[in-house]
């Protein structure tokens, strides 16, 4: 039986960002377009050549984007809504437009791919969109790749996947489904196939990831047809559909039903298809790509349970490919690129190109045998060893604060109480105003940053240069008028990455990016052991930013969710179990801010919604131990003490009952964009606690008119009666610049101010 060895995707900001700089450089009108490709180009054709000398016997193509992937199969397919195209722009600047959009039409929306960090932009899909092969890149990159002797094989969303993901353009009746449109882009689909063929192309990979979700039986028959229909094509390469990212469930027995070739599984999820492979009828006549390598995690495999894994499933199918378990867009691409880890931690670590190893080693222990690899097999064997006994992951100072927790300590006062305190000190204005926490983080804030990590200035200039700008941001705020005040957050790198950068049980990395959206990158902590707070993180900051006011000044923290969710973490323990380690280190943290007299906490949540899991009857587990780790989190605080949340994304259906069952005192959610639509579902629930909806978005540099914060606040009023109604933006400013930040903040106070009187 043939063995083979691919990755699904592959990271593609650049080893050193060189995309982000690029695109960035592009977009301010440093550089042209012609020099932005040659990035591109360079980008792509290391990829392919890393790729095919690391020895797969696959190499993935497509899987370059200047943005988003999503983005890339809506235009290649002409899926473009008409406002993008009739601004008349180059395609590349359209392109743009569509995701950034342009000072006359804001971009498409963006939200969470899946259940990761990773941002798509949401096709629009209407009864009069155009489907069409409307671009060539598959085609011309995959040419590119083949003068360079490279045989890829071109990766794009599938077109089920991209239809569920879409969302239906404005204007299209009521009951119209992108779906609905499926046998139109299907047409597309083949063409698309059709011209691949020609060119010589031997395996395209569709992406169907939408399946690891629940799925209605239309959505499954859908998936049957479709398949169905491109297996029976007589003019088309092989075709391999993945899902990734949990169990599809019944929409595998469904593919293995249909002529396509190959068929993708995330072994690493869980046991559950594992274990369910060798019962899937139509698998034997097909090459399962099997997913075992974890393409979301840094850490090293253990190549021996890789290998018994993978020999439990050659009767399965008829031929096996071994695989990563999703793309590597989700990780960093080189652990050597790195001089500063722990020495002990580092072993441990596989990214982008390790990984690649790995299942090139595999896949040559399975096809030749493991004599011709002993030498990486036992290489790898003593660090995954280490990492599983290592003394390093136990803290039992933590684990007995663990243990000793009772149920009080995830309990705060009675509510009603805690308000009246709250008041007497606080003596807040009605419609409080505030923001969510960051400031613009300006160039200069980061080049002092990269000078003190570089040693050009030392630790004192470094904090005068961040006091100087907590001063700025403080004076700012008290002239424009805001009750609440914040210090801005110049101090640090990101609101995840920070903390972890001050807590034990976390590495960090130097060039671990991975991209967030866009241009913009994260670079993931990695949370490796018991964590714990060694000694007060913010309160310097925060006690500094109050000194220099009478108004309130807000602490500003992350929750013990979104930490996890935007880290790296150990596998070695349930989730539920990490985030209480680290609920108590935040919670150490909201006591020292107390006692520096701190009187309003915020312990930001965004991740909440993002971490729960993709298929319903995981919810209930998941939101259990989320909403334990908040309170544990915030429940030390005494009652005069107010406590914030920040939950970003205004999808908050499912999570609803979970945001009442945080009691946080307050808690800003993303609205402008939903028309406040989301203050009546919290209603329905009963939630009775202040409530911020942002009065406009932050994700675009639009400064929204005073008229058009007034209205919203209107709006919000109809369905919040005015003792709980806070005034604030969507999200924190830190990607905004100061003057757009200035007069937004300046409306939204006029706004209040308007409505105050007119409520006299
Ligand atoms: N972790 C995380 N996930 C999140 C969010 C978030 O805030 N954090 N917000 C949501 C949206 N996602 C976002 C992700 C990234 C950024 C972002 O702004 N990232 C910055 C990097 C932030 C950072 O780590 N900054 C570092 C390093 C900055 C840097 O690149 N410095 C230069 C030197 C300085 C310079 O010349 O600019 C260098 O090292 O080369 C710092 O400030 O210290 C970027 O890509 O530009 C924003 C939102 C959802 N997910
Ligand atoms: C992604 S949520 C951001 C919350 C954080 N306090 C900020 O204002 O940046
Ligand atoms: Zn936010």
């Amino acid at each position: 039986m043939t063995i083979g060895s691919t990755v699904l995707g592959y990271p593609r900001i650049g080893p050193r960002r060189e995309l982000k700089r690029a695109l960035e450089s592009y977009w301010a009108g440093r550089s042209s377009a012609s020099e932005l490709r040659e990035v591109a180009r360079e980008l792509r054709t290391g990829t392919w050549l890393e790729l095919r000398d690391a020895g797969l016997t696959s190499v993935p193509g497509n899987t370059f984007s200047y943005y988003d992937q999503v983005l890339d199969t809506a235009v290649t397919f002409g899926a473009i809504p008409e406002r993008y195209t009739e601004l008349g722009l180059d395609s590349l600047d359209t392109y743009f437009a569509l995701a950034r959009g342009v000072e006359s039409t804001p971009p498409l929306e963006m939200t969470k791919w899946f259940d990761t960090n990773y941002h798509y932009l949401v096709p629009e899909i209407g009864p009069d969109t155009e489907f069409r092969l409307a671009d060539r890149t598959p085609i011309e990159q995959y040419r590119e790749a083949a003068e360079l002797g490279v045989t890829t094989r071109p990766v794009l969303v599938g077109p089920l996947t991209f239809l569920l993901l879409s969302k239906s353009a404005d204007g299209a009746p009521e009951r119209f489904r992108p779906l609905d449109r499926l046998d139109d882009l299907l047409a597309a689909y083949t063409e698309l196939l059709g011209e691949l063929h020609r060119r010589g192309v031997e395996w395209v990979q569709l992406d169907e990831p939408a399946f690891v979700a629940d799925r209605s039986r239309q959505d499954l028959e859908h998936l049957r047809r479709v398949y169905r229909a491109l297996g029976e094509l007589t003019e088309r390469p092989k075709l391999f559909v993945p899902t990734y990212f949990g169990d599809p469930g019944e929409a595998l027995d469904v593919l293995a039903a249909t002529p396509i070739e190959a068929v993708g599984v995330d072994l690493v999820v869980g046991t559950s298809v594992r274990d369910r492979l060798p019962t899937v009828r139509g698998l034997r006549d097909k090459t399962l790509v099997a997913g075992l390598i974890d393409g979301r995690n840094i850490w090293r495999a253990d190549l021996d349970s890789v290998l018994s894994t993978a020999a439990t499933l050659l009767g399965a199918a008829g031929a096996v490919a071994v695989s990563t378990s999703c793309s590597l867009l989700h990780v960093p691409y080189d652990v050597a690129a790195e001089t500063n880890i722990d020495p002990r931690v580092e072993p441990w670590l596989a990214f982008a190109r390790q990984k690649v190893s790995e299942v090139v080693v595999a896949g040559r222990a399975l096809s030749e045998g493991r004599a011709g690899v002993r030498d990486d097999l036992t290489a790898a064997r003593s660090p995954v060893a280490d990492r599983r006994t290592s003394e390093r992951l136990r803290d039992e100072g933590v684990r007995s604060r663990l243990e000793a927790l009772r149920p009080r300590d995830f309990r705060r006062a009675e509510y009603a109480s805690r308000r009246e305190a709250q008041q007497r000190v606080l003596k807040l204005p009605s419609l409080p105003t505030t923001t969510i926490g960051s400031f613009p983080q300006t160039t200069d804030v980061r080049k002092a940053r990269a000078a003190l990590r570089d040693g050009t200035i030392d630790r004192t200039a470094y904090k005068q240069r961040m006091t100087d700008e907590i001063e700025r941001v403080v004076r700012l705020q008290e002239e424009i008028g805001l009750d609440v005040l914040v210090h801005g957050e110049p101090e640090r790198n990101d609101m995840v990455q920070y903390f972890s950068e001050n807590m034990e049980g976390f590495v960090s990395t130097e060039q671990g990016w991975v991209q967030s959206y866009g241009s913009r990158c994260v670079r993931p902590p990695i949370l490796f052991g018991d964590v714990s707070r060694p000694k007060p993180i913010t309160t310097e900051w925060a006690k500094k930013a109050q000194g220099m006011t009478d108004r309130p000044v807000k602490g500003m923290l992350t929750g013990p969710v979104t930490i996890l969710a935007w880290s790296f973490v150990r596998d070695d323990q349930p989730l539920g179990d990490t985030a209480k380690q680290v609920a108590l280190a935040i919670r150490d943290e909201v006591s020292d801010l107390e006692a520096a007299g701190i009187g309003v906490i915020q312990v930001d949540e965004p991740a909440l919604r993002e971490l729960l899991p993709l298929r319903t009857e995981h919810h209930a587990e998941y939101l259990s131990w989320a909403v334990d780790a908040f309170r544990l989190a915030t429940s030390g605080s005494s009652e005069t003490t107010q406590i914030h949340t920040h939950l970003c994304y205004s999808e908050f259906g499912e999570i609803i009952d979970a945001i009442v069952s945080l009691d946080a005192d307050v808690t800003s959610i993303e609205a402008a964009r939903s028309r406040m639509e989301v203050l009546d579902d919290l209603n329905a629930v009963g939630f009775a606690r202040g409530i911020g909806p942002g009065v406009y978005d932050i994700h675009s540099p639009r400064v929204p008119r005073a008229e058009e914060i007034e209205q919203l606040l209107g709006a919000a009023l109809n369905s919040v009666p005015v003792e709980r109604l806070w005034v604030n933006p969507d999200c924190g400013l830190k990607t905004r610049g100061y003057a757009e930040v200035e007069a937004a903040l300046r409306n939204t106070v006029e706004a209040t101010e308007r409505i105050r009187r007119s409520l006299r």
